[in-house]
């Protein structure tokens, strides 16, 4: 009879014996795999009993071993057959399987299927004998869609043990089998895992005192195997040691690091040297679990030296915090260090043509031309400052987040405005508090595609829901094209994500291309309400968002529905060739066009208050009279001794006009011209000839009339002048 401590594990799922199918494979020697055998036996399984007989140093053979086994699960009513291959010859053991216990695919493994326990064997074919017999098994198990490996490593391959180095390396080869046979198996419900077991046995018997042998039972063991195998347990590619009635689990953990290399300077071994404290030292250590997150850290340190900007690995969320003055308790809730971003109009001009503006329509020339008079930054340009601050170490940084970027989907993004961007500047990009957001304010959602389990709430109070359209024909249809290079032409604006170049990468995300950025087609639906609603001015954007319900692959159409409904307009997008929705819930929020530009761009833009050009002559005018000769002789300025401009200037906030009254050929004109600070002291102090300024592009001009004549300056960054 079997005893009462079969019942635990049945009453978790195990069949019960006479409904059971399970085929149980079992190397055995006296100790553990005997122990395996029994307890698998008790709860209904038909066991193969493996075993040369072998000693502990490999030599001998004998059916003794097994034979006894197979006679004591037989006494109690158990179904087991002896057999005494090598674990080389593994296809014959599953033969031997089928031929005692019938054809495999109708009788054993309809409801439950394999279960295979490697135990000690003889060393030198730890690795090669449970890679065979795995081999063996592996199409039937993924035929019934079931399985379950257990490896068995020792101590003595994950530490290391003073002369075991054959042993060491095919019991830590066992685990790297292990750690990819669960991946490969995981989507068949093929589970691997791997336990390094402390338990006396015939094995053991020869290195540890007797008592010690006594003392730590096979049976401390078995039972981790056996809920390691049961159909209900979800753990995969695990590592555990198990041992006196004790069961942990191991894995790996990587110090933050620290990148030694710059752009322009060679890597050596004498800043690995001066570093050596840095690259092991494990505060704030990562746990990475799979290759992706152990590449994804060497990707991010390419991105950051080819940027060549900071070298220094990610600040820890808390010391970034410490560093900021946030107090570092708040860290622990996530919140990521500032970053800056620095931006011209390039960038706004990149960002437009990565969403699809395009010279072809004479509307969009605002947007992509920096001599226009209305040169704008598109709205949704709003996301590249803050995505970036996500991206460049932020999300990376954020202490036991372990993320699988092949798996990470933007889920949703909410874009506010609290005044219109400019199209030069310098952000500060931080999350909270709400007191320093000056400009805008991002809200994103991302989804780690399987991730899960993690339990708590599935949502945030403060998350901006998506809202459905009303039910009625849309007021517009708006239809663009994506082209087939639209996620490398995006990308360039920051959102450096493989996923939407690199084919490999988005293969091992699942998709069969790449795909393009959610934030592009956001983009794009954005455009076609600013046009359709907004006359295309960007003051008007209120606030936009949206919901990323499926991808949307580059080259595909985006059709854009939209509803009015007072200052809000609702959007649908949708793939044309599939009809798929792709944004869903998504609207925008838009001034009424009285109440737009509430306040003018602080600084770049076309909107420069005269007292900017005060703020400048005064300047010069501390210089010294030398210079005060020279800008009058390049600009025609008079410049007064209180550093006033003798031009009269005007500025009609309300039309973005500058204009100058009088010039030193009088009358009004209606110019612009800018340059950069540097740029501009060359020229005032004669070092640079406003000519070749001009046509060399540093200086750049609106307007068609004489240079001396363009006299609304627009500083970048005035403030430093
Ligand atoms: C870090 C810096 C910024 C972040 C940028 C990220 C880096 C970028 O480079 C990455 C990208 O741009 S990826 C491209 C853009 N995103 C996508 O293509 C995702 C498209 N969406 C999907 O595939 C599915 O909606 C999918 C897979 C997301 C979910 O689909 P399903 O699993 O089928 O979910 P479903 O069964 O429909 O619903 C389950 C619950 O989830 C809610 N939900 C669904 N889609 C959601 C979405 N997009 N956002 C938020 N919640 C969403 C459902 O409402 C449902 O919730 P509940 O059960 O509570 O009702």
């Amino acid at each position: 009879m079997w005893s009462s401590g079969a019942i635990a594990l049945e009453k978790v799922g195990h069949r019960a014996p006479a409904e059971s199918s399970n085929l149980t494979v079992v190397f055995v020697s006296t100790g553990l795999g005997r122990e395996y055998a029994l307890a698998f036996a008790e709860r209904g399984a038909s066991v193969v009993v493996n075993d040369l007989g072998g000693n502990a140093k490999g030599g001998g053979k004998s059916s003794a071993a097994a034979d006894k086994v197979v006679e004591e699960i037989r006494a109690k009513g158990g179904k087991a057959v002896a057999n005494y291959d090598s674990v080389e010859d593994g296809e014959k053991l599953i033969q031997s399987a089928l031929k005692e216990f019938g054809r495999i695919g109708e009788c054993c493994v309809i409801y439950n299927g394999f279960l295979f326990v490697f135990q000690d064997l003889i060393h030198r074919i730890h690795l090669r004998g449970s890679f065979l017999v795995t081999r063996a098994a592996w199409d039937h198990m993924k035929k019934q869609k079931f399985g379950r490996i257990i490896m068995t490593t020792s101590a003595a391959g994950i530490y290391g043990n003073f002369g075991q180095s054959n042993y060491s390396a095919a019991k830590l080869g066992l685990l790297g089998l292990a750690n990819t046979l669960a991946i490969e198996g995981s989507k068949h419900n093929i589970y691997c895992n791997t336990i390094a077991p402390v338990a006396g046995s015939r094995l053991t018997e020869t290195v540890m005192p007797p008592d010690l042998v006594a003392s730590l039972k096979p049976e401390y063991v078995a039972p981790l195997v056996l809920w390691l195998c049961h159909e209900q347990c979800q753990e995969n590619g695990g590592l555990f040691e198990v041992g006196a009635g004790w069961v942990g689990k191991l894995r790996w953990e990587r110090s933050q690091g620290q990148i030694m290399r710059q752009k322009s300077r060679p890597m050596t071994p004498e800043a690995v040297r001066d570093q050596w404290d840095k690259i092991c030292d494990f505060t704030d250590a990562t746990k990475p679990t799979t290759i992706q997150e152990s590449l994804q850290a060497s990707v991010s340190v390419l991105s950051r030296v080819d940027a060549g900007g900071q070298v220094e690995a990610p600040p820890s969320a808390a010391a970034a915090a410490a560093a900021s003055g946030i107090n570092p308790a708040l860290a622990v809730g996530q919140k990521l260090p500032v970053s800056t971003f620095n931006f011209n109009h390039t960038q706004c001009i990149l960002y437009a043509l990565g969403v699809g503006m395009s010279t072809k329509d004479p509307d969009h020339l605002r947007f992509l031309y920096e001599g226009h008079p209305d040169f704008s930054c598109l709205p949704t340009f709003g996301v590249i400052p803050s995505q970036a601050a996500m991206m460049d170490g932020g999300l990376a940084s954020i202490p036991g987040l372990n993320i699988d970027f092949t798996q990470v989907l933007h889920g949703e993004q909410y874009l506010e405005f609290y005044r219109p961007l400019p199209t030069s500047g310098i952000f500060w990009a931080r999350l909270l508090p709400k007191a320093l957001i000056l400009i805008c304010y991002n809200q994103f959602s991302v989804f780690v595609v399987g991730a899960g389990r993690f339990g708590g709430t599935r949502t945030s109070a403060k998350a901006k829901a998506p809202l459905p359209p009303p039910k009625r024909a849309p007021d517009a249809v708006v239809t663009d094209c994506t082209t087939r290079d639209q996620a490398a032409l995006y990308r360039l604006s920051g959102d450096w994500n493989p996923l939407h170049i690199d084919p490999g990468f988005a293969a091992m995300g699942g998709f069969k291309a790449p795909i393009l950025h959610g934030l592009c087609s956001f983009g794009f639906a954005a455009r076609h309400v600013l046009k359709q609603f907004a006359n295309n001015d960007p003051s008007r954007f209120k606030a936009i968002k949206v919901r990323f319900a499926k991808p949307v692959m580059p080259g595909q159409s985006l059709q854009t529905a939209m509803w009015k409904e007072g200052s809000r307009i609702h959007i649908e997008c949708k793939v044309k060739e599939t009809s798929d929705v792709v944004l869903s819930g998504a609207y925008v929020d838009l001034h009424q066009a009285a109440e737009a530009s509430p306040e003018p761009p602080s600084q770049g833009g076309r909107l420069q208050s005269d007292l900017v050009f005060t703020e400048i002559g005064r300047r010069i005018s501390e210089v010294g009279p030398e210079l005060v000769k020279k800008v009058n002789a390049v600009f025609g300025w008079e410049i007064t001794k209180e550093g006033k401009t003798a031009a009269q200037w005007t500025i009609d906030l309300k039309n973005g006009a500058g204009s100058l009254q009088k010039g030193p050929y009088g009358g009004k004109v209606d110019v612009t011209f800018t340059v950069a600070d540097e740029d501009f002291m060359e020229v005032v102090q004669g070092k640079l000839n406003p000519q070749k300024a001009f046509f060399s592009g540093k200086l750049k001009v609106r307007g068609n009339i004489m240079l001396s004549q363009k006299l609304e300056v627009i500083l970048k960054d005035y403030a430093k002048l």
